[in-house]
């Protein structure tokens, strides 16, 4: 299967690269373009992004971009609750692969919080995320099982960050696989991106984007929250 084979609502695009060096590059280019303007037309920019295996090409990539990465804030859309210093922290990853270089000289407001329990660190986080200006740049990634961010099917309060009216801009959340206790940004700020983008790479996920296409429940697989205008969706083999 191609991306070019799906029917894609209005106003969301997809690009196809060859190789996954492409695709990073690629979109590195649309990323920076955009916060480039951003920081032309509002003197600030920011750019939330997310974690997992898939980014690493691509923030290499950003990390090169040339930008007045002064006056960039950078953020993740979900984050594990673990240290900073553990091997699945996406903020690790953001801090190793991105913010690097001319990049490091970006602001990092990240999700990790110390606290006795989870549902205690999403609330400290929420009070931090009242300061994230509105998104200029999201960068999404999706799951084999249609989670983005970290919106799982089947998670407690997966209902709650659904809502296009949910109060809380993080909420605890639950993953299926290790580590699974998680934190993310709810709908509401998400959806709020000024220009979002899906990047996914490989037939299996192709053939999950393709499933979420199909009419049925956000809550089965909630990157369908996302699948509508503005949209672009950057994929490679
Ligand atoms: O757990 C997560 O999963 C998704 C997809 O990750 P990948 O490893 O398949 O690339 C990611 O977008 C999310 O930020 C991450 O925490």
């Amino acid at each position: 299967m191609a991306i070019s084979d799906l029917e894609l609502p209005t106003g969301v695009v997809a690009r196809s690269d060859a190789s996954a060096e492409a695709h990073a590059d690629a979109l590195a280019l649309r990323v920076a373009d955009a916060l480039r303007q951003a920081i032309d037309n509002r003197g600030s920019a920011t750019l939330v992004v997310s974690g997992g295996r898939s980014p690493v090409a691509f923030f290499d990539a950003l990390a090169q971009q040339p930008l007045d990465w002064r006056q960039v804030l950078v953020s993740l859309a979900d984050e594990r609750w673990v240290p900073v210093n553990h091997a699945s922290s996406n903020e690790a990853l953001v801090r190793r692969h991105l913010l690097r270089g001319a990049a490091s000289e970006a602001k990092f407001l990240g999700l990790y919080r110390v606290a006795g329990s989870l549902e205690q660190a999403a609330e400290l986080a929420d009070a931090a995320f009242a300061e994230l200006p509105p998104i200029d740049v999201l960068v999404l990634g999706m799951g084999d099982d249609g989670h983005t961010a970290s919106l799982f099917p089947d998670s407690p309060n997966l209902d709650q960050a659904l809502r296009a009216d949910c109060p809380r801009r993080v909420l605890p959340m639950q993953a299926p696989s290790q580590p699974a206790q998680r934190l993310t940004l709810t709908l509401p700020l998400l959806a709020g991106a000024r220009l979002p983008l899906l990047a996914i790479q490989g037939q299996a996920k192709l053939a999950t984007l393709a499933e979420a296409l199909a009419p049925g429940e956000v809550a089965s697989m909630p990157i369908r929250a996302f699948l509508h205008s503005p949209l672009e969706i950057y994929w490679c083999p």
